[in-house]
């Protein structure tokens, strides 16, 4: 019986090839470059230490992580943020704050896990509990009131009354072209996008650097810090680059499997996102292999593998054992060894550095991840559309974050704990890593699900909802967003919550959540490429800042 013709992504060759990366330079990374470097930094600190109210504090703090700068500060922003919360200025009577102050101080703190009650806002409120109309007179506060809405946890009405009541003024504001600062409207317009607190950190920051420089406020000393830093870190990406190339060209992968994305600069970048601290430059080379497998090894179950093909992967990945991997077709066996090869390579590195043996659980995360990719195969083959619940109990696991924040976990915990590293045996009821799956899952179907449902793949969340419920395609995003928008209430308190895992950890599970925000705000910027995000890597990896 003759195989069906098999289906292609129709994916293009890759933007960067090897002779390109592999030519990246910079002069950053000289050492009269970090001299410098070091001297602004401790003028820096001289600001924050002059900085005498609560209110100047936090601008500065919150400056300071637009641009990137903040991890060189964190002891100090420790400190001013704890103090800030224990005296709870910004609780003070409301004539003698506003709602901008309040608003960025609820923000920040309770980012940083400091938990302020929703109440400092009922100073703005009416007598009926309705925020006041006269407060859209100044939309910079209200811009703060909608930035702050979005850290909200479940059950907090005033915060979901916030954000509706700021983003009306300020989506109205635009409309009428009522905001001629032409900054400020730059500012509002990005925000209505994609909030602060959904946005990653280093990947947002040349952008932030941009708009600081063109304030006449600017800072010199801050301002020259930023550019500098983006440079100096831009440096340190290039040269892990330039090894993930090296070591991609070996595989030669991309040549043997032409059917899968040959994307190495972007899944590079969902890792300049996943991993911000520049000391976790190893972690950032193990994580892209990663990336660089999942994306190859998905494309096998959702584009080109046969249903026959794909169970028989799924059976040799299940039993891991290598006589199985003699039934495997040539491309799969390619696959197979390349995948049991980095396995064996993180699981050494681990045993030569934490003296803990994690092959099984590197193993069940993969086996975990192969048995979802072969039950959306099954769908596909069989033309069933799930119940919406239904997809999400399988695609939750098939978009892959439990195995990234598994890799993620092994690369930054150390000590590596025998007793933490087995909580990842039951990850399911994890909630960081449920949220943080959640939100990739979704945001992902948001952004790739058009293409993939013109070349053929199961029906992602948007299509679940429409079939079962009638809805329409507008209808079944919006339920989609509504969904994405409650699970960060989930993942808000998570971070609120005393986890066994390290602040790092809980940032890196939000972070592959506002990743993906960020690679599919213009479509599908992994696979296909887009001028957005074709200009967003050549100013995160190939161009310094001038
Ligand atoms: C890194 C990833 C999140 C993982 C592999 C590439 C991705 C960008 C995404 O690719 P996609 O094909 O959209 O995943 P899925 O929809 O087939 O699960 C799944
Ligand atoms: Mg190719
Ligand atoms: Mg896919
Ligand atoms: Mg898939
Ligand atoms: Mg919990
Ligand atoms: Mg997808």
């Amino acid at each position: 019986l003759e195989s069906p013709p098999r289906r292609t992504g129709n994916y293009k060759p890759t933007l960067w090839d090897f002779d390109r990366i592999q030519s990246l330079n910079s002069v950053y990374t000289e050492e009269k470059y970090t001299t410098r470097a070091s001297e602004l930094i401790v003028q820096v600190k001289k600001l924050l230490e002059a900085e005498s109210d609560w209110f100047g504090q936090l601008e500065l703090i919150d400056q300071l992580q637009k641009l990137g700068l903040s991890y060189h500060f964190n002891e100090e922003i420790n400190q001013i943020l704890n103090s800030i919360y224990l005296e709870q200025k910004y609780y003070g009577k409301t004539e003698d704050r506003d709602l901008y102050s309040t608003s960025l101080a609820f923000r920040l703190l309770r980012q940083h896990g400091l938990k302020v009650s929703q109440d400092v806002f009922d100073g703005f409120k009416n007598e009926k509990g309705d925020f006041e109309a006269r407060l859209g007179d100044n939309i910079e506060g209200v811009l703060q009131m909608y930035e702050a809405s979005f850290l909200l946890v479940e059950g907090e009405m005033t915060m979901e009354a916030a954000r509706v009541f700021s983003t009306e003024i300020l989506q109205k504001k635009l409309d009428e072209g009522g905001v001629d600062d032409e900054q400020l409207s730059a500012l509002l317009r990005r925000s209505l996008e994609l909030p602060l607190h959904w946005c990653v950190q280093r990947p947002n920051a040349r952008w932030f650097i941009q708009a600081y420089s063109a304030r006449s406020d600017a800072n010199p000393a801050l301002l020259d810090l930023a550019k500098l830093d983006f440079n100096i870190v831009q440096a340190a990406h290039q040269n892990e680059l330039k090894q993930i190339s090296r070591w991609w060209k070996e595989t030669r992968m991309a040549e043997k499997l032409p059917f899968a994305r040959d994307r190495l600069v972007e899944n590079y970048i969902w890792n300049i996102g996943l991993l911000f601290e520049p000391q976790y430059g190893h972690a950032r080379i193990m994580t892209t292999k990663l990336f660089v497998l999942i994306t190859v090894i998905d494309d096998v179950f959702d584009v080109y593998g046969t249903l026959e093909e794909t169970q028989l992967f799924n059976d040799t990945i299940l039993r891991w054992d290598v006589e199985s991997i003699e039934k495997l077709p040539d491309y799969m066996q390619i696959c197979y060894l390349a995948l049991d090869n980095f396995i064996n390579e993180m699981a050494y590195d681990v045993l030569k550095e934490q003296g803990i043996l994690i092959i099984q659980d590197l193993r069940k995360s993969w086996s975990d991840l192969c048995s979802a990719y072969a039950k959306e195969a099954e769908w596909y083959h069989m033309g069933y559309t799930p119940t919406l619940d239904e997809y999400m109990s399988v695609s939750w696991i098939s978009i892959s974050a439990h195995t990234i924040l598994l890799w993620v976990f092994v690369l930054i915990t150390n000590p590596l704990e025998k007793e933490l590293l087995q909580k990842w045996d039951n990850y399911h009821q994890i909630d960081i890593i449920r949220c943080s799956a959640f939100v990739l899952r979704l945001a992902d179907d948001l952004g790739t699900s058009p293409f993939e449902l013109k070349r053929g793949d199961v029906p992602k969340a948007v299509e679940c909802h429409m079939n079962e419920t009638g809805a329409s395609r507008e209808e079944a995003k919006q339920h989609v967003w509504t969904m994405l928008w409650e699970t960060w209430k989930k993942m808000n308190e998570e971070s609120f919550g005393n986890s066994p895992f390290s602040k790092d950890f809980m940032r890196s599970a939000a972070d592959l959540g506002r990743q993906a925000q960020y690679m599919y705000q213009h479509g599908d910027g992994h696979g296909i490429r887009n001028r957005e995000m074709e200009e967003r890597i050549l100013g995160l990896i190939f161009d310094p800042i001038v």
